[in-house]
C-alpha cells in the first residue's frame, strides 16, 4: 500500500476556530498559517493545552466555530462520509473489549467509509490489510483478538485501522505513548513518510525529541493558543520550554544535528527529588 499520491490535497486552513465543550471554550480565535500536505506536522504543549481537541474538531468528533478548510472542503460542515474520504484520525487509545481480529478491525475500518481507488472484493480488501499490517511490522497478530493484544500492539492496531483508507490527512493522537524504543521510530519514521507520499499528517506528541526529529514542523499550544511554530530546531527554545512547561531545559543538536531536549528541572523545584 501507500504508493506516492496521484495527487496531493490541498492545503489544511484553520482561521478563527474557537472550540470546546459545554460553551467552555478551550481553543480560543486559533488561527494556523496553511498546512500544506506532504508534511508531518507534530501538534505539542503541555496537558490540558488543547492538543486532542483540536484534533476531535478535524476529525468531527467536537464541533467549532470559524473556519476550517480541507482540501478546498468546509470541515466544519461536511458530511460525515465526505470527511471519511479524506481524514482519519487514530484516538489515544482502542476500546479493549473488543473480540473483532486485527484483520477484521481492519476489514470493517475500510467497509466504513468509501475510498479511492475502491476496495473492490473481500480479496482486494484482505491484501490491503495485510499490507498495512507488514508495513507496521504486526502481520503476525492479524488473526489475534484485539481484546487479546498488549497496549503497544493495540496502539499499532489502532494505527493500521487509521491508515489503512489511505487518507489525504492523518490525525494521530499520542501515536508513540504505549510504545517500547524501536516501535516509537517505527511509527515515527512510517508517519514521515505517509506525508511525504502526499498526505498532510499531524501527530500530537509529548516527547519533544521525538518530535523534532521526525516532524516537518511543529506547532506549539498553550491554554489553546498557538505559542510557537516551524521548523523544530527554530520552534524549541529553552526560553519557550521554561515559560509553557515550567522546566529548566537545554536544547542541543545530537550527533546528527538534531535538536534534542534536555530537562535539568523543574522551574519552581516541585518534586525536587525526583527531577534533580
Ligand atoms: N470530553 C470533554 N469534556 C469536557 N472537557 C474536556 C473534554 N475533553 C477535554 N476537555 C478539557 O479540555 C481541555 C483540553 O483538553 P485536551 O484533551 O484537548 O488537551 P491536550 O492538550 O490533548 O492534553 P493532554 O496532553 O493531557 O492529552 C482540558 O482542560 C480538558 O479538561
Amino acid at each position: 500500500m501507500s504508493a506516492p499520491r496521484d495527487r496531493s490535497a490541498g492545503p489544511l486552513e484553520i482561521r478563527g476556530l474557537t472550540a470546546g465543550y459545554r460553551h467552555r471554550p478551550v481553543l480560543h480565535d486559533l488561527t494556523l498559517p496553511l498546512l500544506h500536505a506532504g508534511q508531518h506536522i507534530a501538534l505539542v504543549g503541555p496537558n490540558g493545552a488543547g492538543k486532542s481537541t483540536l484534533l476531535r474538531v478535524l476529525a468531527g468528533l467536537v464541533e467549532g466555530r470559524g473556519s476550517v478548510r480541507f482540501d478546498g472542503f468546509d470541515l466544519l460542515r461536511v458530511s460525515a462520509m465526505q470527511r471519511a474520504q479524506r481524514v482519519a484520525f487514530m484516538p489515544q487509545s482502542l476500546p479493549q473489549d473488543v473480540t473483532l481480529s486485527v484483520l477484521d478491525g481492519l476489514l470493517g475500518a475500510l467497509k466504513a467509509s468509501p475510498m479511492s481507488p475502491p476496495v473492490e472484493t473481500m480479496e482486494d480488501a484482505q491484501q490491503r490489510g495485510i499490507a498495512v499490517l507488514e508495513r507496521i511490522g504486526i502481520a503476525h497478530l492479524a488473526l489475534q483478538p484485539l481484546q487479546h493484544l498488549s497496549g503497544g500492539e493495540r496502539q499499532l492496531a489502532g494505527l493500521a485501522q487509521a491508515i489503512v483508507r489511505e487518507p489525504a490527512m492523518l490525525l494521530l493522537d499520542e501515536p508513540t505513548s504505549a510504545l517500547d524504543l524501536r516501535h516509537q521510530v517505527t511509527v515515527m519514521s512510517l508517519a514521515r513518510a505517509l506525508a511525504h507520499e502526499g498526505r498532510l499528517v499531524i501527530s500530537v506528541l509529548h516527547d519533544l525529541t521525538l518530535a523534532a526529529r521526525w516532524a516537518d514542523q511543529l506547532i506549539v499550544l498553550d491554554g489553546g493558543r498557538v505559542q510557537a511554530m516551524g521548523a523544530p530546531t527554530a520552534a524549541l527554545t529553552s526560553t519557550l520550554l521554561s515559560r509553557i512547561y515550567g522546566v529548566d531545559a537545554r536544547v542541543e543538536p545530537c550527533s546528527f544535528g538534531y535538536p534534542q531536549v534536555i530537562v535539568d528541572g523543574t522551574r519552581d523545584r516541585v518534586g525536587e527529588g525526583d527531577a534533580r
